[in-house]
């Protein structure tokens, strides 16, 4: 974790004639995510997204040469993540008691790795590092830097700042486990805030389903007092949503939004 940081925050301080070579392209690579349009307010960060598993699906030409442990580093990362997540995942479907308990293992078996950087911002009262979204994938499993808080979750309305614990992770709740949870599991909404003094770097790896995988509720959570909360859809169809609406894409699959939290 120690050297996924170090090799974050060397390849984000090198000279940006150096990053641009990986510059983005079809939403994978370095730069800004979700810029919709020409007048919209960009975010106070920078981003390097990459597909870290399965291996066969990485873009390589996206990954930074520079430093030189950048692309091991990532790789002994990558395979560590999904071991976490493979566990969290069983232990959520048992916990729902979904029929298979490697349900979610076998949906979510795609890892992308979004690395972010939030220079230090002499106004942070006038920008946001990322603004409000919740993750489109099953969980997200952070990596924050310590020493400073960016970070902020929704609870009731008010946003709590998330602080960096050493050696921690944090596991955010995604929109496809919210799906088919049928809303037991909520995805958080958060967002990352600028720091006036210092500089910031996060990692996030999402496990994400299949680009043609279909989603819908478990349908063994479903009876008469839990009704269908959210239709089925096709992944690809979420992702239309989610790179034209933004950060609220799941609304399109709610049955009844005021119901469905
Ligand atoms: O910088 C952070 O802590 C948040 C990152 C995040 O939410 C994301 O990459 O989706
Ligand atoms: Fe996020």
């Amino acid at each position: 974790m120690e050297q996924m940081k170090r090799i974050a925050r060397e390849f984000v301080l090198l000279p940006l004639q150096e990053k641009v070579e990986y510059a983005v392209q079809e939403h994978e690579g370095y730069g800004q995510a979700f810029v919709f349009s020409e007048d919209q307010q960009l975010d106070w960060s920078d981003l390097l997204y990459l597909t870290i598993m399965p291996a066969e699906k990485r873009k390589m030409k996206f990954w930074p040469a520079k430093p030189v442990e950048f692309r091991k580093t990532v790789e002994e990362y990558a395979i560590q993540v999904q071991r976490l997540s493979n566990q969290m995942l069983y232990l959520m479907a048992e916990n729902l008691s979904l029929n298979a308990p490697d349900r979610f293992v076998h949906i979510f078996g795609e890892i992308s790795q979004s690395m972010h950087y939030y220079p230090p911002c002499p106004r942070p009262d006038l920008v946001i590092g990322l603004s409000s979204h919740t993750d489109g994938g099953g969980i997200t499993i952070l990596l924050q830097e310590d020493g400073v808080v960016g970070l902020q979750v929704r609870k009731d309305g008010d946003w709590i700042p998330v602080q960096p614990i050493p050696g921690g992770l944090v596991i955010n709740i995604g929109d496809m486990v919210e799906v088919i949870s049928n809303g037991k599991y909520k995805s958080i909404e958060h967002r990352a805030v600028a720091n006036k003094e210092k500089d910031r770097i996060s990692i996030a790896a999402f496990c994400n389903p299949e680009k043609e995988a279909e989603i819908g509720p478990a349908c063994e959570l479903i009876n008469e007092s839990n009704p269908l909360n959210y239709r089925n859809f096709k992944r690809s169809e979420y992702l239309e949503s989610y790179f034209l609406e933004g950060k609220k894409a799941i609304e399109f699959a709610k049955i009844n939004p005021s119901s469905a939290g």
